[in-house]
């Protein structure tokens, strides 16, 4: 009999093992699990993103929509679903072992250099690059979704908050409430909930904040924000986060950031959305820096 075309993205409920959890996002989380379709532990590790509650169902489809037909090398791998046995459906990506950035920065800070750091940041902006050329807006880019492959690699590696602004739409905007990570937020989606590709650039830079603080949690965006509009003021804290926003407050240079690559932050942290630099000028910016010797 001629071999049966299995689907390699289809993967099979009784086969995938769960080992542990790795992160959990807005709605979703993400489990460690072996796929051991032969029962002898000579299966792969896979990352295996699936819903905390059910309603959630929609989300994980769009996001899986969006995943699969992402190819490029700082954007993480999309494998396959599973979705038998009637429960609701799971997202299976390639799963990496060091984690985000959150996890790997602080652990291996005595072997990383700032130029390691800046090779970071560019590939997160070419990664962005190509999600917007694709018509995508990502709307939750933090250090926590970059996960690392190895030193010299690292990959956009959560979608669940991606919307795509097709028929030349340039804005998306937030329906629901959620959980939204504020600090991360520029201020046109603080305040008519308006995100654009230009709010994603805001967004890389907290990112790039963090990267240059090898994600200490000291200096977090919510601590250093808190610290600055007074101890947590509840559900005040939005509305004092616009103020100061508004009134130009930016996070201060970390102590360890070169005055350049503040500037560079500085320049994704303009108020009007337009202002900002674009992820092709960030990639223009960082190839120099990685060029010249005084990084
Ligand atoms: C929903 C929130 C977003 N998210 C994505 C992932 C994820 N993690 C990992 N590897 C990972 C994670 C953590 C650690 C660790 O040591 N932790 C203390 C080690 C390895 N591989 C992944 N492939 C695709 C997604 C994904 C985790 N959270």
């Amino acid at each position: 009999i001629p071999p049966q075309e299995t689907d390699p993205t289809d993967f099979k409920r009784r086969f995938l093992k769960k080992i542990r959890k790795l992160g959990e996002g807005n709605f979703g989380m993400v489990e460690l699990c072996l796929y051991d379709p032969k029962g002898d532990q000579t299966g792969e590790l896979v990352a295996v993103k699936s819903l905390k509650t059910e309603n959630e169902c929609s989300n994980l489809r769009r996001e899986i929509s969006t995943i699969r037909n992402l190819y490029h090398e700082n954007i993480v791998k999309y494998k396959g679903i599973c979705n038998d046995e009637g429960a609701n459906i799971k997202l299976i990506m390639e799963y990496l072992p060091s984690g985000s950035l959150k996890e790997y920065l602080p652990r291996n800070k005595s072997n990383i250099d700032q130029k390691r750091l800046l090779h970071y940041a560019l590939q997160i902006c070419q990664g962005m690059e190509y999600l917007g050329s694709q018509n995508y807006i990502h709307r939750d880019l933090a250090a926590r979704n970059i996960l690392v492959e190895n030193e010299s690699l690292v990959k956009i590696g959560d979608f669940g908050l991606t919307k795509s602004i097709k028929d030349d739409k340039e804005y998306y905007k937030v329906t629901e409430e959620q959980d939204s990570p504020v600090y991360w937020y520029a201020p046109e989606c603080l305040i008519n909930r308006k995100f654009y590709k230009a709010s994603d650039v805001w967004s890389f830079g907290v990112t790039l904040y963090e990267i240059m603080t090898y994600c200490d949690r000291e200096n977090s965006p919510p601590r250093v924000f808190l610290k600055m509009i007074g101890r947590s003021q509840g559900q005040m804290t939005m509305a004092r986060l616009v103020e100061a926003l508004g009134k130009g407050w930016r996070m201060p240079r970390p102590d360890l950031c070169p005055e350049m690559v503040y500037t560079q932050i500085n320049s994704c942290w303009s108020h009007a959305p337009e202002d900002r630099v674009d992820f092709k000028g960030l990639i223009k910016e960082f190839e120099i820096l990685l060029t010249s010797e005084n990084i």
